[in-house]
């Protein structure tokens, strides 16, 4: 049995982590923000997601997700949560950005002037499937505008980062990948994995 990444004083992985998520663009920025960082795999599946609080879903997301893979994972949940609307549509944006387009969805905010907003990322990491996840928050604020620039991620049309003109989906992908809910909450992650110095063990020896 050989054992990589051979610090050694952390815990011993049985396997690599595995990403799992169902959208390609997600495990796109992922892989830009992590560059080597930390070496991971990838599984396409689209899990299920429980109602609930951000961290929660993304807690049971990481279980379900450990199960399938019988080993170390990440996940992760993303919200877009509307300040007027007291967070909503929070974990739920995916439904109502699929039922009600980007138009639907300013629309929303039509009856406030508030249109602050902020984009929130939940991580959970969890060593495999009978452990409790640990979660990384990250959160980037901003508004809703109406849609601007390519759609073919999301709501990133829509969202305009605080301190920015242009939305997410306007600017280089280099400067959202500095300032995202995404790369915020990874920072944390990779500050998690500098300090724990697993150890992944293979099975090629
Ligand atoms: O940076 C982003 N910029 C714009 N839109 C985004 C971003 N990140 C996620 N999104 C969209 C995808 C989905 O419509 C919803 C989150 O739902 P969420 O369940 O976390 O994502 P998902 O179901 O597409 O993939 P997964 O299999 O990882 O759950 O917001
Ligand atoms: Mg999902």
């Amino acid at each position: 049995m050989a054992l990589l990444g051979a610090r050694g004083s952390g815990l011993v992985l049985p396997k690599p982590v595995t990403f799992v998520t169902g959208n390609a663009k997600k495990l796109e920025e992922v892989r830009a923000i992590l560059g080597s960082s930390l070496p991971f795999q990838s599984l396409r599946l689209d899990l299920p997601e429980l109602q609930g609080e951000p961290e929660e879903i993304s807690k049971e997301k990481a279980k379900l997700a450990a199960l399938q893979v019988n080993g170390p994972v990440l996940v992760e949940d993303t919200c877009l949560c509307f300040n007027a609307l007291k967070g909503l549509p929070g974990p739920y944006i995916k439904w109502f950005l699929q039922k009600l387009g980007h138009e639907g969805l300013y629309n929303l905010l039509m009856a406030y002037e508030d249109k602050s907003a902020y984009a929130l990322c939940s991580f959970s990491f969890a060593t495999g499937p009978s452990v409790e996840p640990i979660t990384f928050l990250g959160k980037t604020p901003g508004k809703i505008v109406p849609a601007r620039g390519p759609t073919d991620f999301g709501w990133d049309a829509m969202f305009q980062p605080d301190g920015y003109d242009q939305t997410y989906a306007e600017m280089p992908k280099e400067e959202k990948n500095k300032i995202s809910h995404r790369s915020r909450a990874l920072a944390l992650v990779k500050s998690h994995f500098a300090e724990a110095e697993y150890t992944f063990q293979t099975n090629s020896l």
